[in-house]
């Protein structure tokens, strides 16, 4: 039977095409999807049908997906890192250009002269006003960057192309995220002192419990006044109260970012984006692609590529049939799967398994197909999540 994946947003054609007409059914209403693929679409708990095996997110942030609700039910959920980052670091550079010079402003005031038909009167006009939208250059200045994760790290590169200084802070910042870093961006060891040095402010981290509400009063107290800070993460990382008090107060000199409040519409000191970070046609295709070719992986060989609550675990096929065992990562538990399968006399030709976290998943590909029987048994197993036969031995 066909598989059958439910679209919940708009998601590139190069993407979808990945999968096979013949094994996949694509459709944004299916009352039992085997897969979920999306963008930002909010998805609650209750909108998740019992049939979902995984679910894509063609982008970065995960924080629109009940992911702690999933993982309870044995469902990883995929994103697609770094495959939209290019288009985000692009449009900071657009922001910092805007945050420096008369561009908006200067814009504006060139509509206001429409109708002026006299080309010399224009040009006096124009040259007498100028003045008014004079910007500063980026060169020299102080850029930090918040989180130096696929993001981060490019617009790090590319502010110091401009020949900015730039400054990082990123307490989780893993390994490999070390090593893309250009070795001239210097570490900050605390968001004070990041935001107290800093011209430019850029966030690149993702909303979690830890960074909810994490910008607040007292760094928008440090920050110097001629300061931008600029926000393509997510507005939930903000203390919009405090934000709204600290441009009136005149703590920071503008707010650029791509999430429009109603509190921030309209203000001559905040420039705002409809959430275009990754709208462009390749970062659509780039996170399309990938997620597509990710949940293909999980769905036909239970490979985890970029789970954000799975561990990344690929097991080549051999042959036979594969069974898929997701449980809780406590002792014994494998043991009593691996039993019931040694009492049917079904061998085991490779094994691999990992944990993360609380979650723990096998891939176990065994000679014979076990019959239904066998893989409720295996389902009720305490401390079993999820069981899933992937193939067929015949
Ligand atoms: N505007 C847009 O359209 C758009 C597009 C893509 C991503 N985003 C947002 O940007 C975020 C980052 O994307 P990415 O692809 O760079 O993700 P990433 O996972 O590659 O990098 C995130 C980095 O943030 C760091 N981090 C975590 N907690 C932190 C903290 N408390 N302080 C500082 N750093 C911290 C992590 O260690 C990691 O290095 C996403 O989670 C998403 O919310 C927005
Ligand atoms: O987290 C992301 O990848 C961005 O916010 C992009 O969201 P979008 O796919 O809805 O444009």
């Amino acid at each position: 039977m066909a598989k059958r994946i439910l679209t919940l947003n708009q998601i590139s054609v190069l993407g979808l095409e990945r999968f096979p007409r013949d094994t996949y059914e694509i459709a944004s209403e299916f009352a039992h999807p085997d897969a979920i693929l999306l963008r930002s679409h909010k998805l609650q708990a209750t909108d998740i049908p019992d049939t979902v095996l995984g679910i894509a997110r063609a982008g970065a942030g995960v924080n629109n997906i009940p992911v702690d609700e999933c993982t309870r039910r044995g469902i990883p959920v995929f994103n697609t890192p770094g495959a939209n980052a290019n288009a985000v670091k692009e449009l900071v550079a657009a922001g910092l250009l805007l945050g420096s010079r008369g561009i908006i402003e200067g814009n504006d005031y060139v509509d206001t002269l429409a109708g002026m038909d006299d080309k010399a009167e224009l040009n006096r006009t124009l040259e007498a006003q100028k003045k008014q939208f004079k910007g500063s250059e980026l060169y020299g200045k102080r850029l930090g960057v918040v989180g130096l994760g696929a993001i981060g790290s490019l617009v790090a590169e590319m502010a110091l192309t401009l020949g900015m200084e730039v400054m990082g802070y990123d307490p989780a910042l893993s390994v490999d995220a070390a090593w893309r870093l250009p070795s001239e961006v210097r570490k900050a060891d605390t968001l004070s002192a990041l935001f107290s040095r800093c011209d430019y402010i850029s966030l690149h981290l993702p909303v979690l419990d830890t960074t909810r509400n994490l910008i607040n009063a007292e760094l928008f107290g440090v920050m110097p006044r001629h300061a931008c800070l600029l926000n393509f993460a997510r507005q939930e990382i903000i203390d919009e109260a405090a934000l709204v008090e600290a441009l009136d107060k005149k703590q920071l000199r503008k707010y650029i970012a791509d999430f429009p409040t109603p509190a921030l519409i309209g203000r001559k000191d905040v420039i705002l984006t409809p959430h275009i970070g990754a709208s462009t046609d390749e970062a659509e295709d780039n996170c399309a692609v990938m997620a597509v070719e990710q949940l293909r992986d999980f769905l036909e060989n239970g490979n985890i590529r970029n789970a954000v609550n799975f561990p990344t675990l690929q097991l080549e096929r051999v042959g036979g049939c594969r069974l898929a065992v997701t449980n809780t990562n406590v002792p014994k538990i494998l043991g009593s799967v691996l039993a019931l399968l040694a009492d049917q006399n079904i061998n085991v030709i490779d094994m691999l398994n990992k944990s993360r976290d609380e979650v723990a998943y096998n891939l176990i590909d065994i000679d014979t197909t076990p019959p239904d029987e066998l893989l409720q048994h295996m389902r009720q197993l305490d401390g079993v999540t999820s069981v899933r036969l992937i193939g067929d031995c015949s």
